[in-house]
């Protein structure tokens, strides 16, 4: 035999003997093998990483919930369960390195260290603060407005309106102006728009890595970044542009992030994308926008499709108030009781982060006393998390999960629900942008209803959005807004027809003319 094909023929046997040898240590002596679980995940990470790149993990975690319980092994270290976000024992795992800009460049949401965190945390929570909304406001209201005109452009010829790429629009205007005092104008012009795709992109590669860690230290985003054109080098190259622009004004010219944050982070003009600042503004952009354009979009496809939860809101809203002009933040939009009740169901059914937000115990936690995680103990390098999406659509809280029902957020079972509902996350990482998300959410829905009517768009468009019947992969669902999970979420419409309400549209036609 030629010495080449004796080698391969010995590697080959070796490599069968190490692997057989690796996956009977994993089935028969791992210290989590006592917990039930799908065959593949048992053997190897690889299960989670599949199912990342098919971006139907949310899915498929769900389906192995109910097959295998609660605490489940949904990979060959993580394990779902308990009460796990306010125990002050566990950290970010070191996985959500996936998510640095650059290695070793941290930001607010993946440094793991608890004082670093809190000092970023307490940096760029005054751009989110609701003092700081307050100021912001005028320029929020007037994205919205930017979006109502736009709205009423294609009900002037009976245009279906993708609102999957509307709302995303208007998230990615808002967060460039909260972020760095930018118009982007990206619901007006072709320019920007690519930075929709980048950021499915980056938040693609950042799932699959946090699933499949191997894949960490491979960085085809990295690689990506010295390709000429290349879509991640041109995303960069804008908040680098947006950082350039603001830093040339005084600080105190816009009342953005970056007048937080700068005099805090150090920055050299000359090579923004090495200073401190660099990480806050990339993540800051990435998580602002896509995920309030989730929240809506799913908003608009529930609202669509359930004519009495419709008709409910419409008329809160008319009611409410008199004029387009009265709806802004203040007690009477907080009183719109069913409208956060239409926000919540739609945040709970096709939640924007519907991931496992994996935890760990922290190193300096090693050799205390075990963790104990809703009675069980839980060995050390174990993650643990509670994926949104299962959790969200658990029968126990969330009776008859599948239906769009915002009143359960108003009657006796309420308390019940609230306690479960997640979209955020909850505890010491809870998101910072909540207040802006409720906020932009509940302008752009209210000023919506008050000059339009909708309804979903005829044909086969007007299906766009909802689940596929006879699927059954979790997507059979007809009247459920299909998300993709890339630890945000990717979707599709709803596509919808606008008809103006006459005597309010004028003002917009009158402004439009002129
Ligand atoms: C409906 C809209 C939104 C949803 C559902 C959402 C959800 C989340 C979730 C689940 C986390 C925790 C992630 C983890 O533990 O790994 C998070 C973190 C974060 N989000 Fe949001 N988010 C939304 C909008 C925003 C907006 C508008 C901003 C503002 C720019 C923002 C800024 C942040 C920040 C700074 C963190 C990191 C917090 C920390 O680790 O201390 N989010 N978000």
């Amino acid at each position: 035999m030629a010495p080449l094909a004796l080698f391969s023929k010995h590697f080959t046997s070796a490599f069968i003997v190490c692997a057989l040898f690796l996956f009977g240590y994993r089935l028969l002596l791992h210290p989590l093998r006592k917990y039930p679980g799908p065959f593949f995940a048992k053997l190897s990470d690889v299960y989670g990483g599949y199912f990342a790149a098919a971006r139907r993990l949310h899915l498929r975690t769900y389906q192995d919930h109910l097959q295998y319980g609660a605490a489940h092994k949904s990979a060959l270290t993580k394990l779902t369960k308990g009460d796990i976000y306010q125990n002050e024992r566990l950290v970010k795992p070191s996985i959500y390195r996936a998510s640095e800009v650059r290695p070793g460049q941290n930001n607010v949401f993946n440094s793991r260290d608890k004082k670093i965190h809190s000092a970023k945390r307490r940096l760029v929570g005054q751009a989110l603060s609701d003092q700081s909304l307050r100021r912001f406001e005028p320029t929020l209201l007037e994205q919205v407005d930017t979006f109502i005109r736009i709205l009423y452009k294609a009900s002037d010829v009976s245009r279906a309106v993708d609102m999957t790429l509307s709302c995303r629009h208007l998230g990615l205007d808002t967060i460039g102006q909260l972020g760095f005092g930018y118009d982007l104008k990206i619901q007006s012009e072709e320019e920007h728009r690519f930075l929709k795709k980048a950021i499915v992109f980056t938040n693609f590669r950042i799932n699959l890595a946090l699933q499949l860690p191997a894949l960490i230290n491979f960085r085809p985003d990295l690689i990506a970044t010295y390709l000429p054109n290349s879509i991640r080098k041109r995303l960069l190259a804008v908040v680098e542009k947006m950082i350039a622009t603001r830093l040339a004004q005084p600080i105190n010219a816009k009342h953005d992030l970056l007048s937080f944050i700068t005099p805090k982070l150090q920055t050299d003009l000359k090579d923004i994308q090495s200073g401190e600042l660099w990480p806050e503004a990339v993540f800051f952009f990435g998580a602002g926008g896509d995920t309030t354009a989730t929240a809506m979009a799913g908003a608009f496809f529930y609202l669509s499709r359930n004519s009495d939860c419709y008709k409910q809101l419409a008329a809160e809203i008319r009611t409410t108030f008199n004029s387009a002009g009265e709806i802004r933040g203040g007690p009477q939009l907080a009183g719109c009781r069913y409208l956060r009740a239409c926000i919540d169901e739609s945040l709970r059914m096709a939640s924007p982060v519907g991931t496992t937000l994996w935890r760990e115990l922290d190193s300096q936690e090693a050799g205390r006393c075990p963790l104990v995680v809703d009675g069980h103990s839980i060995p050390h390098g174990t993650l643990v998390g509670v994926n949104i999406y299962s959790l969200h659509h658990n029968e126990d809280y969330f009776p008859d999960p599948f239906t769009f029902r915002p009143e359960r957020w108003l009657d006796d079972g309420a308390d019940k629900a609230r306690a479960a509902f997640a979209p955020f996350s909850v505890g010491p990482r809870t998101c910072a942008g909540k207040p802006l998300a409720y906020q932009e959410i509940s302008l752009a829905l209210a000023k919506t209803l008050w000059y339009f009517d909708f309804e979903p768009a005829p044909g086969y468009l007007g299906d766009i959005g909802g689940g596929t019947p006879g699927k059954t992969d979790g997507r059979g669902r007809v009247g459920e807004y299909q998300t993709y999970d890339i630890f945000g979420a990717y979707h599709d419409g709803p596509y919808l027809v606008f008809h103006p309400r006459h005597m309010h549209c004028d003002e917009l036609k009158h402004r439009q003319d002129g």
